[in-house]
């Protein structure tokens, strides 16, 4: 399996001329937004705006561009569908509550956001459709609908859609937007809440965020070294031929525990270095 995404990136569909740089911020993946980020007025140009976008961009962009599309039970969300459902690398899908709408779904892998109530309800049978290849949580959406103004309450419905994801055999679910674009110490606070949940990775709004979610999600020195020494030890045991293993300190530790610290010794390597920057053709840094 890929290693999963560690930052998405939105950009509104319909500031084209933030594509590129979104690409440049080193995110895994950028999603042009179709739905919240753009005005009724301006869904049809920023529609056309990611076709253009989609097709003009390189293979070797260095990230995965997804398109976030209306509502699919709309005639808009089904237009958008039927335009970049054959270039984007996935669909995001906003505001699932059924399986019903995942039916007329066809074409790029598609992330089902739950972002209401009846969503977060519907998660297991959501996750568990065929057509959906990940799902997040809509936090502003949830909010607002639920009027949670405590972390702590989101915590329980984050649960949820990490048990769902799970237990589906979806990839790890990413947080939601962290809307203070400013609040570097509190996304970082917020992302390691998150981790010791289960999810994994976040998604921003503004490319300063990325450098600070990859920070949260890089396992910590300690953590990297304990792991490695679990690693290590496995390594010896099975050279050995033995079965249990056995930490110097005497600790034994079993096969869910290696692979664990497998993926963390990994985690630490893949975001060690600074994100790829990657030239897009299509930035134009004066425009
Ligand atoms: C939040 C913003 C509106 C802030 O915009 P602005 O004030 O213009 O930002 P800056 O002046 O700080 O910009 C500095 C430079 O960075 C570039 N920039 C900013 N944001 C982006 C971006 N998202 N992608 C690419 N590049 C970006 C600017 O162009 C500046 O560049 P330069 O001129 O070269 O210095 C804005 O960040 C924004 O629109 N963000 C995305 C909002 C969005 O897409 N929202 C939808 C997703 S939120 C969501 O999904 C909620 C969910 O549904 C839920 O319910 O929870
Ligand atoms: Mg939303």
């Amino acid at each position: 399996m890929n290693a999963p995404p560690v930052t998405w990136l939105y950009v509104p569909g319909d500031r084209p001329e933030r594509f590129g740089k979104a690409v440049a911020s080193g995110a895994d993946v950028v999603i042009i937004d179709l739905e919240d980020a753009v005005a009724p007025v301006r869904k049809d140009e920023a529609r056309r705006n990611a076709v253009a976008y989609l097709r003009a961009r390189p293979e070797s962009l260095g990230c995965q561009v997804h398109v976030r599309v209306n509502d699919p039970a709309t005639a808009r969300g089904r237009d958008d569908l039927a335009a970049v459902g054959e270039l984007a690398d996935a669909v995001r899908l906003p505001k699932v509550e059924s399986t019903a709408v995942l039916e007329a779904v066809a074409g790029a892998p598609a992330y089902a956001l739950l972002e209401s109530a009846a969503g977060i309800v519907a998660a297991h049978e959501i996750a568990a459709h065929p057509t959906v290849a990940g799902v997040a949580l809509g936090e502003q959406d949830l909010a607002a609908e639920l009027s949670i103004t405590d972390e702590q309450a989101m915590n329980h419905l984050r649960l949820q859609v990490v048990l769902a994801a799970a237990a589906a055999g979806l990839p790890p679910v990413p947080m939601s937007v962290y809307p203070d674009v400013k609040d570097e110490a509190g996304l970082l606070a917020s992302c390691r809440t998150g981790r010791a949940l289960g999810l994994f990775g976040r998604t921003a709004i503004h490319p300063r965020q990325i450098p600070v979610i990859r920070r949260a999600f890089r396992p910590g020195e300690e953590e990297t070294a304990r792991a490695a020494e679990i690693v290590a030890a496995a390594e010896e045991a099975e050279r050995a031929g033995v079965g249990a293993v056995a930490l110097p300190d005497g600790r034994f530790v079993d096969a869910p525990i290696v692979a664990r610290a497998r993926r963390t010794v990994a985690l630490a390597h893949r975001l060690a270095d600074p994100p790829h920057h990657p030239t897009d053709p299509q930035h134009h840094p004066t425009t």
